[in-house]
């Protein structure tokens, strides 16, 4: 909501689509209503990129490895810097602009074999709460989307916005 916030072209875009697939009058929205709103699908999977939640993956290596010039001895610990990867200039363009539609035309999505947008992790230890949280999120913002007009309180500007974020664990 932020970054929509931020972008109100992209926030039209994507409340256009909400109210024009689903019509006239409707009530709460639920999971039967959501597989024609591909547009906020991609704002989804470009909020994901840009903010995912979870920033570093876990493993630890099973043999002795050489990883770009690196010796990575059997046992160590290795973190996956899931938020540098997602706003990598080699695979993205103008990596920190939120822009949805570098998800139109092409098969990059967060199921896990796309190394460089794994923001539910990969392989075997990827989360198991994909599906529940992904419904979820897409239920949640088309409801938001259908129902309010998103504006700033009175007297509040965008540029006063604060959309700094605190590393943790999860990131807030
Ligand atoms: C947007 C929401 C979520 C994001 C972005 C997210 C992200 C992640 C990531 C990056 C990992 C590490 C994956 C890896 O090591 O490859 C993970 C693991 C995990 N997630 Fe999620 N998660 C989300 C929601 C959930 C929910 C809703 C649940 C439970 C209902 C859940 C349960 C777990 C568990 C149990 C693991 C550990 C899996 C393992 O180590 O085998 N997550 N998640």
């Amino acid at each position: 909501m932020s970054e929509l916030m931020h972008n109100p072209d992209t926030m039209a875009k994507a409340q256009h689509e909400v109210r024009e697939v689903l019509g006239k009058d409707r009530g709460v929205i639920n999971n039967n209503d959501l597989s024609e709103l591909h547009y906020m699908r991609m704002v989804i999977n470009e909020a994901l990129r840009l903010h995912p939640p979870g920033p570093l993956v876990h493993r630890m290596a099973r043999d002795d490895c050489t990883l770009m010039g690196y010796d990575i001895p059997k046992g160590t610990n290795v973190f996956i810097n899931v938020f540098e990867i997602s706003q990598d200039p080699r695979h993205w363009d103008n990596p920190k602009e939120f822009r949805p539609e570098r998800f139109e035309n092409n098969d990059v999505n967060y199921k896990g074999t796309r190394f460089e947008f794994i923001p539910f992790g990969t392989r075997r230890r990827q989360c198991p709460g994909i599906h529940f949280s992904s419904s979820v999120t897409e239920m949640v913002l088309a409801n938001f989307l259908y129902h309010f007009e998103w504006m700033l309180p009175d007297g509040d500007k965008l540029s006063s916005f604060d959309m700094s974020e605190k590393f943790g664990l999860t990131v807030a």
